[in-house]
């Protein structure tokens, strides 16, 4: 299976970067600062499942031509339109697009340019960063990327995908049947470490440390009743994982979001919070503290703009 992934950054960088040490036919479409930093130093991962330092095969926009069975693509959202005219080159009728973005919206956007057919759903369950001296981190034992036929069954391409995987160390990737109600699941999680990391500027722990166990609890609540009146109820096995999860007053647990505020880089503001507060007024559900978080991502953005930032 010949892979193209979309950016080296967290996510293209260690999934891709695992299933090129696995001996997978592995390219990374890069800008060309990132394509002299792999030249020179290879792909570098750091992971609590192994390191590695790996030559890897790159290619920017200008050279791309068509022949890929698939193509991870795992930009920000805010660089979806740049990476679509980007990726355009690579296209025929034998390549999917499988999306790891956080959110739902950019699965429409790329189903108008390419066409239903090509775009698959996906979703990562996985903490990772990019450092500065471009090393990609992976944070803790998360390791999972879930993707699907976004009208659900199973198909030839999704089990090809999963078996190209199979031999990755330090990931899973399962092919499901399901991938909508994974992806709201997964946006009712994002959601709530989200709204509660951004809005408190604090990790998991921090907040209910601080006292704000319930609070996040409320707001897992919010973003389940939002996802079921998108007709995606949330199972009780998946609210059981969560309430857990956000009443650890141990927990180190961050969001991607509150990373790069911290670093002082762009966020996708509009994409998930901006998103979850609008799906929250359709719903019906009490949009008070989605309103609060969306607007601080937006007044963030605009002190970022500003060259004001600490
Ligand atoms: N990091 C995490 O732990 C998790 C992230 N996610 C989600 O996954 C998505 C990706 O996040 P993450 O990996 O952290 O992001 P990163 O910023 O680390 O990586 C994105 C990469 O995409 C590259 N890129 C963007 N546009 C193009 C283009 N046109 N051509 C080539 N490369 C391009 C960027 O390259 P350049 O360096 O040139 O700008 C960048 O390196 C987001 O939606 C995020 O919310 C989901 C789960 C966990
Ligand atoms: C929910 C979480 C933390 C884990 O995958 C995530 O998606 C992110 O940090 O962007």
């Amino acid at each position: 299976m010949r892979m193209l992934v979309l950016g080296a950054g967290a996510l293209g960088g260690y999934f891709g970067g695992r299933l090129a040490e696995a001996g997978g036919d592995v390219t990374f479409l890069v800008r060309p600062r990132r394509a002299e930093r792999l030249a020179g130093q290879g792909l570098i991962l750091e992971s609590p499942f192994g390191d590695a330092r790996l030559p890897v095969k790159t290619v920017t926009a200008e050279a791309l031509t068509p022949g890929w069975d698939v193509i991870l693509l795992t930009c920000k959202a805010y660089d979806l339109e740049d990476a679509m005219a980007s990726i355009a080159p690579a296209m025929d009728a034998r390549t999917a697009i499988l999306p790891v973005l956080n959110g739902l919206s950019h699965i429409e956007t790329l189903q108008a340019r390419f066409g239903v057919e090509r775009v698959l759903g996906g979703l990562c369950k996985i903490q990772a960063t990019l450092t500065p001296d471009g090393v990609v981190k992976q944070l803790n034992d998360w390791r999972w990327l879930t993707f699907g036929e976004v009208a659900g069954g199973m198909s030839a391409r999704v089990a090809a995908i999963e078996a190209a995987f199979a031999g990755a160390r330090g990931m899973e990737a399962k092919a499901v049947s399901n991938i909508a109600q994974r992806m709201w699941e997964k946006l009712v999680h994002l959601g709530t470490s989200a709204v509660g990391t951004v809005l408190m500027r604090a990790n998991v722990g921090e907040i209910v440390r601080g006292g704000g166990s319930a609070w996040l609890q409320e707001v897992l609540a919010r973003n389940a009743a939002i996802a079921a009146h998108h007709g995606h109820p949330m199972p009780e096995s998946f609210m059981a994982e969560y309430r857990a999860l956000f009443s650890e007053p141990g927990s180190a647990y961050a969001t991607s979001m509150l990373r790069d505020i911290e670093a002082g880089n762009r966020i996708e503001g509009e994409h998930i919070l901006g998103f979850l507060a609008e799906a929250a007024r359709r719903a019906g559900v009490e949009t008070a503290i989605h309103d609060a978080a969306a607007l601080h991502a937006r007044a963030y953005e605009q002190r970022r703009a500003a060259n004001r930032l600490p």
